[in-house]
């Protein structure tokens, strides 16, 4: 055992792991799939997805995407119960709007808080992480099977290698689009990554991100036996910016178009996705909606870049803190960010796939020579 080595070399305890309390060796990648197996349907429904907004994303599939869900999963049943609404609501509004939904479950807090389903399945700080990335798959199999797109959160570099053949989108943080391992970690996976502004607005974290993600890297990482790897990468041709607002807003025309100057000038594809949450909400969830309704109205006035929007949305309003007695949690209420509800969601999805039609009339109309 390692530790048994480091605890009869006197010299090295004291300078080797002077802060680690306790290591556990858990499930490997590849033992996690032979316990959850994903079926040759599912891996279509998922290739295709992927497909479709890697097409969104460099403008070539004109409808938008939507990516829309709960702030975190805490909740299996809830989660389940949301994605079943964002299925049959996707299914009348897919003519302009390629909805997936956020399932995000490793939280980059800004200090300490609870860091999400995968990190602390029980709500209990008892971390038990095997728990959390079998919950985790479990859920990912069950929305492939249920033909519902998933975007997520990559935090942490190993837990892709668990779960990341079930994603469709992935986003890079505000916390982490300046970290190396995250561009690198982005460089190497399979889907579409969406690389957010600063926290504090910076564009240039975002813009990099995507610079550095396009091109190869070499790195460690782990394989599929859960072994030390070199890991070599061909680089992420599908990356794009998300802009999430910083100390203020930055989803207006104006700095849209910043940002679309800012891509060209740094010789990248000018698309983005606006979060509608975040600093762009100034973490009002009730502000969601006038965020979307003023990127769709940049939309139908002619703004080609904006490519899909985000927004925190659960089967209720608000949020509630995690209570010590977890009887007391509320049904379908986040438990981080504040997220808008169901109701509110489906008005908002509605309403923008209406205007977006609008749009696709009076275009098809120019296009065939008729004047109003
Ligand atoms: O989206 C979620 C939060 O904004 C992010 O995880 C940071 O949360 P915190 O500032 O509450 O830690
Ligand atoms: C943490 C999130 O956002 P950001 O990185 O923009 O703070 C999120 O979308 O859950």
């Amino acid at each position: 055992m390692l530790n048994k080595k480091i605890a009869d070399n006197e010299h090295l305890k004291r300078v080797v792991n002077v802060n680690i309390n306790a290591e556990k060796v858990i499930i490997t990648p590849d033992e996690i799939k032979q316990r959850l197996p994903v079926s040759e349907q599912a891996v279509d429904f998922i290739a295709q997805s992927r497909a479709t907004i890697a097409d969104i994303v460099t403008g070539k599939d004109p409808r938008k995407l939507a990516i829309v869900g709960p702030c975190s999963i805490h909740d299996i049943d809830a989660a389940k119960a949301f994605a079943l609404g964002l299925r049959q609501l996707s299914e009348t509004l897919n003519d302009e709007l390629f909805i997936v939904m956020r399932v995000y479950f490793e939280k980059p807090r800004t200090t300490v808080g609870w860091k999400g389903l995968i990190n602390d399945p029980y709500l209990n700080n008892s971390f038990e992480v095997e728990d959390g990335l079998l919950l985790a798959r479990e859920l990912l199999i069950w929305m492939a099977e249920m033909e519902i797109p998933v975007a997520t959160e990559v935090l942490d570099p190993i837990s892709p290698q668990y779960l990341s053949e079930l994603i469709s989108w992935a986003a890079i943080g505000a916390r982490t689009s300046e970290s190396q391992t995250h561009r690198e970690m982005a460089s190497g996976l399979s889907m579409p990554v969406g690389f957010k502004n600063g926290t504090d607005g910076s564009a240039s974290a975002a813009i990099n991100a995507m610079k550095a993600a396009a091109s190869g890297h070499s790195f460690l990482g782990i394989n599929q036996l859960g072994q030390v790897t070199l890991m070599e990468t061909k680089g992420n041709p599908h990356g794009h910016v998300i802009l999430r607002g910083g100390t203020t807003p930055n989803y207006q025309a104006a700095d849209v178009a910043q940002y679309e100057k800012k891509l060209n000038a740094a010789g990248l594809n000018p698309y983005m996705v606006v979060d509608c949450s975040h600093g762009n909400s100034n973490k009002d969830h009730m502000r969601q909606p006038l965020v979307l309704a003023d990127i769709v109205q940049q939309i139908v006035a002619g703004n080609e870049s904006i490519v899909g929007f985000m927004l925190e949305s659960h089967l209720h309003a608000g949020n509630q803190p995690v209570p010590d007695d977890l009887q007391t949690l509320k049904y379908g209420v986040s438990i981080t960010d504040a997220c808008i509800d169901w109701p509110t969601t489906e008005q908002c999805l509605v309403e923008a796939a209406n205007q977006l039609r609008e749009r696709d009339k009076v275009l098809s109309s120019i296009r065939n020579g008729v004047t109003f």
